[in-house]
This record gives structure tokens, C-alpha cells and sequence, in this order.
């Protein structure tokens, strides 16, 4: 069965499509692209073309593939460089379009070469692991980092196609799985508590039946608030909201150098860290903070950071989040559990003693 989430952006709007396998569907699209004399390019991870080979010649037969390198590291200036250099040496004009199979560095780095390449050519996300498909695969956030911080470059340009097959899943490492599994909660905890309650009572894996549902419910939520503020451009809230725990993951993931935590892991810490936060502005109490805490560590991922970082470098990592506004940080609160909001004059004090409770020096 396939069933279709339409993401209403105006001339902007486009399907996402679930299904187990899609295969046939992703292939009818490059049919009819490519029978429209439109050239077609696909982007890919080294990952990917091992071990879901059959899955892409089904899906591509021989359309030109570039196959990258898997990690974070990827989403750079370099490789950005080898992606648009294979567009132009595969002669893509501007009827042509970009295939991006794989997580959400493969979507971030082929949409933003998307959005750039000829000024804007279409794309088509194709995720194939479950932050891909829960979140970085929808809304069209493209972007690569700099040494400086996480997607410090990078466009808004919308996928024209999102093609969720579940199937695919079944070759993604646990470690993986459990680091989609941060976005799926930070769902929960920004604005869907019986979400929340669900995971609480049965910790969700590659096998619940309720998968699909929950994938489903995922993409339904984050195409609501990008539907309502595609450009994170609203004062409060908005889609910054979705952006819950990760001023604190994303100083993580900088200070580190690009993976050493998997983007999901450093999210799950700064959504322990969102909550203590919120703990200490009076909105939650203790019990809540453990309530996060236990969710997140049902799922295998971690709530403290696995060795000492330095608090002055992550700090002056968090000063560069891009909800900085006129030079006041802002930060995503927990109100209760379920219902976000964004709040800037946070005294750097308590941004300090949360990053100290994780385990900050
Ligand atoms: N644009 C957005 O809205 C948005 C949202 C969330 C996250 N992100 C970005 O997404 C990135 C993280 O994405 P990710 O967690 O998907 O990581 P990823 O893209 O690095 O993929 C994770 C790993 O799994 C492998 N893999 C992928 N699919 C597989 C499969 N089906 N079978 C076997 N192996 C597979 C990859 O080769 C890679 O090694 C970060 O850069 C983060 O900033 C963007
Ligand atoms: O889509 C969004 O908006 C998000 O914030 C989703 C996040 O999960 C994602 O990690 C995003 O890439 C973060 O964006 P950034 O603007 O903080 O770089
Ligand atoms: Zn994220």
C-alpha cells in the first residue's frame, strides 16, 4: 500500500509518498523525466551502493550515480564541489533533476547543490535511514557545514518528491536507528505528547508494527510547522521550534569535529540539556527532566556526553546558532512535555550549568 502526504507550500507543494518499497514509483518518476529529454543525475554514499545495490539499479538501471563518502564529514565545501562538478559534466541544464538516495547528509549536501546548481534545478529525496525519513528529507533545509559550525551554508529549496520506502531500513546499522530515533522523540516532546506517552510505554525499534505510523505521524507534524513558517522567519515559535535540543547538539557535534557524535546522539544530549533548561526556568519539574532522560536512554542513545568538553568552546559554539537574533541567543523551552516555545534573555549562566550537567568542564 502506498499512501501520500502532500506538503502545501503553494507552487512549492509537493507529495511525500510511504510505502515498504517504492521502487516502482521512484522509477516511473525518472521514466518520466528522462522521456521528457530531461536529464536525471543521482547522488548517493558509498553505504548505499553496497549494501541497497539492487534497490538503486531498480530504481536507476544506469542514470549517472555519484557515490560519495558516508559520514558528516561529506557535508562540505569540497565534496559540495565534486557534486556540482558531476552535474556539469553530465550536462544537466535546467529541466534537469537531482536524485539524493540516503541519509540526511546525502539530502542535505544534493539539495543544496540542487538549489545552487544553474541557479536552482529540481531535486528528489529518496531517505534511507529514519532521521532521513522522520525529518531531514522534508522542508527543504539544505545546507553543509563550515569548521565554524553546523550548516552555517546553505538554501531553502524544497524537494519536488519525497519517496519514504521503509524497506530500506532493514539494511541500517542499530547505532543508526537509534540516532533517528532522537528526532522522533524531539516530535514528542515539541508538540505531540501522546506521541511521547507511546514511546514511553513501548520503546519503538526497526520491527514495532507501529513504525510506518510513527514515521508517518513524524513527516504530518514537521510538514505542519513548515507549512506555517516555511522560512523560520515567525518571531516565536514557529519552525524553530524544530530545532528542540539543538543549539546544545549542534555545539556538540562542532566541538567534537563532525562525527564523532552522530548528528541524532548530540541532539538527544541537547534535548536532555533543553529539558534541565526548562527545568530551571520554572516550566517542568525534576520528575519531567527524568521523564526525557528515560525515554531517550530506551532508545540507546545517550543523555551525557561520553567525555569531558570544554564548556568555553561550547558556549562560543552555541553563540553562533543561527537563532541568534540582533545578538540574543534563543532557545528552544519545553513549557511541559509536549508543547515547545522559544524564549531569548536566557542568562548564559544557566545555558552554562546545563552544559556542565551533561558533562561540560
Ligand atoms: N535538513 C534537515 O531538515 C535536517 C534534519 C535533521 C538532520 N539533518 C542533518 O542530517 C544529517 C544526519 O543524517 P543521518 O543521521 O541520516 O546520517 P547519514 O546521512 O550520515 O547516514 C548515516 C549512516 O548510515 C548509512 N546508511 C544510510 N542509509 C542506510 C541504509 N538504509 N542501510 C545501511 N546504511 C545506511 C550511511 O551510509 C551513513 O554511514 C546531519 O548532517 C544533520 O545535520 C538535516
Ligand atoms: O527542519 C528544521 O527546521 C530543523 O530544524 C530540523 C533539524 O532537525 C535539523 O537538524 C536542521 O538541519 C537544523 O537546522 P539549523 O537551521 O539549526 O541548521
Ligand atoms: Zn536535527
Amino acid at each position: 500500500m502506498v499512501a501520500t502526504l502532500t506538503v502545501n507550500l503553494s507552487e512549492r507543494s509537493y507529495p511525500i509518498l510511504f510505502g515498504v518499497d517504492l521502487a516502482k514509483q521512484v522509477r516511473a518518476k525518472v521514466n518520466e523525466l528522462t522521456q521528457a529529454g530531461r536529464k536525471v543525475v543521482v547522488i548517493t554514499d558509498r553505504h548505499l551502493a553496497r549494501k541497497q545495490a539492487d534497490g538503486l539499479h531498480a530504481m536507476f538501471g544506469e542514470v549517472p550515480m555519484l557515490v560519495l563518502e558516508p559520514g558528516e564529514e561529506t557535508k562540505s565545501l569540497t565534496e559540495l564541489g565534486r557534486v556540482l562538478d558531476f552535474c556539469a559534466e553530465h550536462r544537466v541544464d535546467r529541466a534537469g533533476a537531482l536524485f539524493a538516495v540516503g541519509g540526511g547528509v546525502i539530502g542535505d549536501l544534493g539539495g543544496f547543490a540542487a538549489a545552487a546548481f544553474l541557479r536552482g534545478i529540481e531535486f528528489y529525496q529518496i531517505p534511507t535511514t529514519l532521521l532521513a525519513m522522520v525529518d531531514s528529507s522534508v522542508g527543504g533545509k539544505t545546507g553543509i557545514n563550515l569548521k565554524a559550525g553546523k550548516n552555517l551554508v546553505g538554501a531553502f529549496h524544497q524537494p519536488r518528491g519525497v519517496f519514504v520506502a521503509t524497506g530500506l531500513l532493514a539494511t541500517l546499522p542499530a547505532r543508526e536507528f537509534a540516532a533517528g530515533m532522537a528526532e522522533v522523540i524531539k516530535y514528542g516532546l515539541l508538540g505531540d505528547a501522546n506521541l511521547l506517552e507511546q514511546l514511553e510505554k513501548k520503546p519503538l525499534t526497526v520491527e514495532s508494527e507501529e513504525l510506518a505510523a510513527v514515521i508517518h505521524r513524524c513527516c504530518e507534524i514537521k510538514a505542519g510547522v513548515v507549512e506555517a513558517d516555511e522560512r523560520e522567519t515567525a518571531k516565536e515559535g514557529g519552525r524553530a521550534l524544530l530545532n528542540l535540543g539543538h543549539t546544545f547538539g549542534h555545539a556538540i557535534e562542532q566541538v567534537t569535529g563532525y562525527g564523532v557524535y552522530l548528528h541524532g546522539e548530540a541532539v538527544s544530549i541537547g534535548l536532555a540539556a533543553a529539558a534541565r533548561l526548562s527545568a530551571k526556568l520554572g516550566y517542568i519539574g525534576e520528575a519531567e527532566v527524568t521523564r526525557v532522560e528515560k525515554v531517550l536512554a530506551a532508545h540507546a542513545l545517550p543523555v551525557r556526553l561520553r567525555a569531558e568538553l570544554p564548556l568555553s568552546g561550547l558556549m562560543a559554539a552555541a553563540a553562533r546558532d543561527k537563532k541568534v537574533r540582533a545578538g540574543m541567543p534563543r532557545f528552544v523551552v519545553m513549557k511541559t512535555l509536549g508543547d515547545a516555545a522559544t524564549q531569548s534573555g536566557i542568562e548564559p549562566a544557566l545555558v552554562e550549568a546545563c552544559f556542565r550537567e551533561v558533562g561540560a568542564v
